[in-house]
């Protein structure tokens, strides 16, 4: 591929410095993320995908810290940042879905404040009303039509699948322009879940890139452009999702097809 990524990682190690031992979560992964593609990364429970992932966003706490690697967002090293300068880009050049939906939005506020929060950031001079009919935009675009009752609903009162879209939509409002999608649709009914990966190949198409994070290589299969397999902390495997299912090199990743074939 010519192009260059607009999400590189560099021999990224996240380690937890237990009493007992040192636990190597993330141990030396790098991987491109691409504009117009779904990179997906694969692995077990415990490989260390979502400690990776949090890595990206600094949001790695105590005993466990980033002691390596660098993570470049287009051209810039993340690593390099102030946690205000982090700030700023976590949700506005990068959003990201979680796997616990509900508990990725505040509580005790609503919908339409958790949206207020996000357009304001880019956009200080918007009025109340334009703000409004932008909400009404995004939230249609994720396939949530009662716009109006969801905006003044408070994250308890919708279901995990209408909260996984909230945060779909708040990456819209953002125009961010990477999306990282740890298990986007674990806790969600199979309904849900196609739903949901419907909408992040329409934004691939539309022009975002997508990181998604997920246990599931018929997910993969489905959906990915570019595969990373991952082990203990490390990428056993990767290329285009052709080259890995086709001619899988790891032992890992070899007994991970077969357990789907
Ligand atoms: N706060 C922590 N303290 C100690 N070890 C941790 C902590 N958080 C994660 N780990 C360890 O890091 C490793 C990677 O965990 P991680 O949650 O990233 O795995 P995963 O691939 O996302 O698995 P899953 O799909 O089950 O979420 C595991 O061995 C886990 O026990």
């Amino acid at each position: 591929m010519t192009e260059q990524p607009i999400l590189s990682i560099i021999n990224l190690k996240t380690h937890f410095y237990l009493e007992e031992q040192v636990v190597k979560a993330v141990d030396g992964v790098s991987l491109d993320v691409y504009t117009g593609r779904i990179t997906a990364v694969v692995g077990g429970s415990g490989s260390g995908k979502s400690v990776m992932s949090l890595s990206v966003f600094n949001l790695i706490d105590k005993p466990g810290k980033i002691s390596g690697g660098e993570i470049w967002l287009n051209g810039v090293n993340l690593r390099n940042l102030s946690e205000k300068q982090l700030l700023k880009i976590r949700g506005q050049e990068i959003a990201m879905i979680f796997q616990e939906p509900t508990s990725s939005l505040n509580p005790v506020e609503k919908i339409k404040t958790h949206l207020f929060e996000v357009i304001r950031t880019h956009n200080k001079g918007i009025s109340k009303q334009e703000a409004l009919s932008r909400f009404r935009e995004v939230l249609a675009r994720v396939g949530l039509r009662n716009a109006d009752q969801i905006l003044e609903s408070y994250p308890f009162e919708l279901s995990g699948g209408m909260c996984q879209r909230v945060m779909v939509a708040m990456g819209l409002l953002a125009r961010a322009k990477v999306l990282i999608a740890d298990e986007p649709t674990s806790s969600l009914d199979l309904t849900t879940q196609a739903a949901i990966l419907e909408e992040l190949v329409r934004l691939k198409n539309e022009g975002m890139a997508i990181l998604l994070i997920t246990h599931d290589l018929g997910v993969v299969a489905q959906m990915a452009d570019d595969v990373y397999v991952m082990n203990d902390g490390k990428i056993v495997d990767s290329g285009t999702v052709y080259e890995v299912f086709d001619r899988p090199k790891h032992e890992y990743t070899k007994s991970l097809l077969k357990s789907i074939f």
